[in-house]
């Protein structure tokens, strides 16, 4: 299909690497649910719609790594099995022949704490609790992986400094006495949430170290983070709590083309002021049993294509500069196939 946005010039070619994703599979041993706001939650399928991502990664033999967007098992884990069953959805990733590279969400940090957590993850460089790191898979592109909840109520020891700064945020900003409530809070202000968190100073340090290595090493960078950093791409009660910040930060530099993203299940698409993609992918966890949430990204010079599965819509994102929106009703995402 040849689009607004130019999507022809990179059909037909060979993909420089592709690689695999999926979020929030939130899977429990535990009956389907609800959603506070009523949506029906599968706990036990959404482990079955990882064996067939993995099965699907593994059938297309030419995947370099598989990106999971956090929030592998679900808040209503009953607590005695949070380890074992973070093991068992850890083990089903396993099975894809090749590196997983996991980001830890809210979901994840109810059942276990970090030190716990991001050993069994597998998260690089965990040694002071941090989450986040990044990697290149070839010369050109570099991943950077945030750690959204840097500064966060929930994961750190309550008296560890950043969980004080978080709680300090919260009442700042969340008046209601359960923090995990938006009530009375009002557009933007509606991340103020105990589920959302921010990215610390040190790790904005850290950020601005890889942007100015990325951008003299001709790089370009994909951002990953369990928290969506685009008020365009999500509903603002899943922002990142320093969206603002972070994003002000990432555009000193044009290295950074896309931005991805889970948490918000419902999923969601939008280009920014600087030409920056940000793609919200939906959640394994609220497909209902025989549908699937999950895809690939085939990555070439001049953008990111995602050919999704099921209820994960497929994109394409261009990375030119002259940015326009491809979607006739605006900067939604565009679904070209289903597998
Ligand atoms: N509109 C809302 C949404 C959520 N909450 C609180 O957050 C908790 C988690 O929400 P889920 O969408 O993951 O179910 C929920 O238990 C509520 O405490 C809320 O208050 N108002
Ligand atoms: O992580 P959950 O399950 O609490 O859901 C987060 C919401 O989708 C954010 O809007």
């Amino acid at each position: 299909m040849a689009s607004a946005n130019g999507i022809g010039s990179i059909q037909g070619k060979q993909p420089l690497f592709s690689f695999g994703v999926i979020s929030d599979v939130q899977y429990a041993d535990i009956p389907d649910g609800r959603s506070f706001l009523g949506t029906p939650r599968y706990y036990r399928h959404s482990i079955l719609v990882l064996k067939r991502a993995v099965q699907s990664w593994n059938n297309h033999q030419k995947l370099k790594f598989v990106l999971n967007f956090g929030d592998i098992v679900d808040g209503f884990c009953p607590k005695d099995q949070s380890f074992s069953t973070i093991k068992k959805v850890v083990s089903e990733f396993d099975n894809f022949n090749g590196r997983v590279y996991h980001m830890i969400g809210n979901h994840c940090l109810y059942n276990l704490p970090r030190k716990e957590l991001l050993p069994l993850l597998k998260i690089p460089n965990h040694d002071e609790g941090h989450a986040y790191y990044d990697f290149s898979p070839t010369p050109n592109f570099r991943f950077v992986v945030l750690d959204g909840y840097d500064i966060s109520a929930i994961g750190w020891p309550r008296d560890h400094p950043k969980s004080v700064e978080a709680l300090k945020i919260l009442s700042q900003r969340n008046p209601n006495a359960d923090k995990n409530s938006p009530s009375g809070l009002v557009g933007l202000g509606r991340r103020y949430l105990m589920f959302n968190g921010g990215v610390g100073k040190e790790q904005l340090k850290w950020l601005d170290g890889i942007l100015k290595e990325a951008t003299h090493l001709k790089q370009k960078v994909i951002v990953c983070c369990h928290l969506p950093l685009d008020p365009g791409a999500t509903s603002f009660a899943a922002l990142l709590w320093n969206y603002d910040e972070v994003m002000d930060l990432i555009h000193k530099y044009n290295c950074v083309k896309v931005c991805l993203a889970g948490h918000d299940h419902k999923g969601g698409y939008a280009i920014d002021s600087h030409g920056i993609h940000h793609r919200v992918l939906e959640a394994a966890l609220e497909c209902p049993p025989g549908t699937n949430a999950f895809g690939y990204v085939d990555v070439y010079n001049d953008g990111l294509y995602l050919t999704a599965t099921d209820r994960m819509s497929s994109s394409k994102m261009l990375f030119d500069s002259d940015q326009t929106c491809d979607h006739e009703n605006g900067c939604t995402t565009d679904p070209i196939t289903s597998t």
